[in-house]
């Protein structure tokens, strides 16, 4: 089969964009999905997205998420935003959306050329170690410590995905540094991919939201300095709950191609 393709990246976290609103490609395709995203023998790509017709007349289309592996995971938050520009350069919106994803409904704008998703109300943010779990929409340790620049990312977040802690479903990893009051320095290891990736979504909001938990900033709007660029994190808490949670950023088409597969 000739598949049409697109790629996507969002602060370098890259993505094949494929519009599957005809099913042309089936989830349960892992191989083939893990060799869409293979960088030397296929297109290349953090994970593959396919945007499908939603089954719910309120949202504009469905996202489904795979990583680089070839497996159906949780909650891309760059390839949502990825996703919403995918969207428009379609035709399916303007300047607004509304879809569903894995982990439920979600809302995005676009203006100036950024980005925003709403992203899913954090209820939880626990203690383990020396660090903090959060789930937001995908699973997230974060540790704040000196020195990241220069650490190696793969494989300290290689041990700890793979801890007694998280063998079962594993666990991204966010190694975090402060800058300034208000700005972070972050590198995430992604599981599914891993390895280091240039930027993770659903990871700054995970930071932006620990560091506020632990009271690293007092400022409920929060940049994240990525390896690909920098991400904004805006939200509100109430009695350790967060909601009103938006992940801003750019989200910019690559390159479309065919590939014979
Ligand atoms: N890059 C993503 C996160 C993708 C999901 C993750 N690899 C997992 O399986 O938990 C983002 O931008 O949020």
């Amino acid at each position: 089969m000739k598949l049409t393709f697109f790629k996507y990246q969002g602060t370098g976290n890259d993505f094949v964009m494929i519009d599957n609103r005809d099913h042309k490609i089936s989830k349960n395709n892992t191989k083939l999905i893990r060799h869409l995203c293979d960088r030397r023998f296929g297109i290349g790509g953090d994970g593959l997205i396919c945007l499908e017709n939603a089954e719910e007349k309120e949202f504009d289309f469905k996202m489904i998420y795979f990583n680089a592996d070839g497996n159906e995971s949780s909650m891309c938050g760059n390839g949502g935003r990825c996703l919403v520009a995918f969207a428009k350069f379609l035709g399916i919106i303007e300047n607004s959306a509304k879809f569903i994803a894995v982990d439920g409904p979600h809302e995005a704008f676009i203006k100036n050329g950024i980005i925003s998703l709403k992203m899913q109300n954090i209820d939880a943010v626990s203690k383990i170690e020396d660090a903090l779990y959060l789930n937001t929409g995908s699973p997230h340790h974060v540790i704040f410590r000196e020195g990241i620049a220069t650490m190696d990312v793969k494989k300290e977040g290689a041990d700890i995905r793979y801890s007694d802690h998280y063998k079962t479903e594993g666990t991204n990893v966010n190694f975090v540094e402060p800058v300034t009051e208000n700005e972070f320095s972050v590198r995430t290891y992604e599981r599914g991919v891993e390895d280091e990736t240039l930027s993770c979504g659903t990871g700054v909001t995970a930071v932006a939201i620990a560091a506020f938990h632990a009271g690293k900033t007092s400022s409920n709007s929060v940049d994240l300095l990525v390896q690909g660029g920098k991400l904004n994190v805006k939200f509100e808490e109430k009695n350790g709950k967060y909601s009103e949670v938006w992940l801003s950023g750019p989200a910019e088409f690559v390159f479309k191609g065919e590939i014979v597969c």
